[in-house]
């Protein structure tokens, strides 16, 4: 049972899961496939993913540009603080991105379809992140847009959230990914 919270980008959902709470601790279902399908998430999920970062990690921004994922994404412990950028072609929103905190506290997930380039910011030591994709993984179709893109120009409230930007902690990968520019040469 989900509360469904639609946002600014048309296929983009926050879903906030019923807890239930008793004098043991909670219990709530974080997928249930009839509920999906009857908000109109209809793709099945291929793969669960379970990724732990130190604060200040950066993911992202990524996307596979064939096989491409819709994803579902929940905080199970920490939080994070999570970008999505609309790449679909003919959407109203393309180039826009849609930002939401999600945590351990919260319980929000969040759903992305595919052609979002995906991205967090950690925002506490050992936070776990586990998430489901709509396709496998595929390395040879990996690709993305640099974190800091003056195009996108992502708020990422590094001051907010007290992160200073020479603490980021990027991939090597992630530190070379090309801009929106470039992106919109080859797509
Ligand atoms: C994504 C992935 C990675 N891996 C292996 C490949 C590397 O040896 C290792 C770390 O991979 P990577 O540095 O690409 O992990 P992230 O930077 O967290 O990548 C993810 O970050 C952003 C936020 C996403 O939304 C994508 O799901 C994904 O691109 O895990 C796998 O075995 N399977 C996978 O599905």
């Amino acid at each position: 049972m989900f509360d469904i919270l639609k946002t600014n980008i048309n296929g983009v959902y926050i879903l906030k899961p019923k807890v239930f709470k008793d004098n043991r601790g909670f219990f709530m279902e974080s997928w249930n496939k009839k509920d999906f399908f009857n908000i109109g998430i209809k793709k099945d999920f291929v793969q669960d993913n379970h990724v732990q970062s130190k604060k200040g990690v950066l993911r992202g921004l990524h996307f596979q540009t064939k096989h491409k994922q819709g994803k579902l994404i929940r905080c199970i412990n920490g939080k994070i603080y999570d970008i999505s950028v609309d790449l679909r072609k003919n959407s109203k929103t393309f180039g826009k991105y849609f930002s939401v905190l999600l945590s351990d506290k919260n319980k929000n997930m969040l759903y992305i379809p595919e052609e979002f380039a995906h991205g967090y910011l950690v925002l506490s030591d050992k936070t776990e992140i586990l998430y489901k994709t709509t396709d496998y993984y595929y390395p040879e179709y990996e690709s993305g847009i640099i974190w800091n893109d003056k195009t996108l120009n992502i708020n990422w409230n590094l001051d907010k959230y007290k992160i200073k930007k020479s603490e980021l902690i990027l991939s090597s990968k992630d530190q070379k990914l090309p801009d929106f520019n470039e992106y919109l040469k080859i797509y």
